[in-house]
């Protein structure tokens, strides 16, 4: 087990985001996050990287826990001319060796060279990928990594992460809208809208009410077809009141 989330409450300002966040990350899993939008998913990623302190719960994360995160945005200036090696080596200097290895485990080993701002939708999500790549993470989270991607450019992502998977032996945690390919392509789909609405293999996800009425799939002939591939630092947290600082334990 890499994370375990136990009752997790995510607050931003005065505003509850999330709500009682149960969740474990195993070894070797494909887990994709679906929901609504400003269901919490992006909020989720963040909280799980260290990014945002929950108020209440507890997060554990397992000694040899290495995280790489792609995040949704990429905030850079897109005139500004840069390689893609240029790119990689943003905060450290590496070896060529090291960012060749990296796009080719992400399926982008020909772009070393190119523009960053000439890239498609699909050959940046590809570096961005990368780049997570560089610190070799035991756990990948990717912040809708298919974004603007067609159903094929979707599919064969999640052909590229199953490869990963099973050469890194990481665990991928990913935000993702496209219910098809999920449901077909994760080992576990967590189901959020503000709390976790329901979770598990995608078949049960799949099947249950609350997934259905969530994403409107209750009417005439909407069917999902579900297939699947076959192919300890313990913190927690406890609600601040006006005089008392978040616990951090163990
Ligand atoms: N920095 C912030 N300040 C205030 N509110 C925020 C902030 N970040 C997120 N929120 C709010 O938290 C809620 C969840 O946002 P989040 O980005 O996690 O949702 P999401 O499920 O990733 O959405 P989407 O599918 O649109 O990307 C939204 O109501 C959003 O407005």
């Amino acid at each position: 087990m890499l994370i375990e989330a136990c009752n997790i409450d995510v607050q931003i300002g005065k505003k509850m985001i999330l709500k009682s966040i149960s969740l474990q990350i195993e070894k070797g899993r494909i887990i994709t996050v679906i929901g609504p939008n400003g269901s919490g998913k992006s909020t989720l990623l963040k909280t799980l990287i260290g990014a945002i302190t929950p108020v209440t719960g507890t997060l554990i994360k397992a000694p040899e826990l290495s995280v790489g995160y792609v995040p949704q945005r990429l905030h850079i200036d897109e005139t500004l001319p840069m390689t893609v090696k240029r790119f990689l080596q943003l905060p450290h200097k590496m070896p060529a060796k090291c960012l060749q290895n990296a796009l080719s485990e992400a399926g982008a080993s020909n772009l070393m060279n190119q523009q960053l701002n000439s890239l498609s939708g699909g050959q940046l999500q590809r570096v961005l990928l990368a780049r997570a790549l560089l610190t070799t993470p035991n756990l990948l989270l990717l912040d809708e990594p298919t974004q603007g991607l067609d159903r094929k450019g979707t599919a064969d992502f999640y052909r590229q992460l199953n490869q990963l998977r099973q050469k890194l032996n990481c665990a991928i945690l990913l935000v993702s809208h496209d219910l098809q390919v999920v449901m077909r392509q994760s080992d576990q789909v967590i189901c959020l809208n503000g709390q976790i609405c329901c979770q598990g293999k995608p078949e049960d996800v799949g099947n249950s009410d609350t997934f259905k009425t969530l994403f409107g799939l209750d009417g005439d002939g909407d069917t999902l077809a579900l297939y699947r591939h076959h192919s300890h630092s313990r913190t927690t947290y406890s609600q601040p009141s006006a005089n008392q600082e978040i616990h951090h334990a163990g």
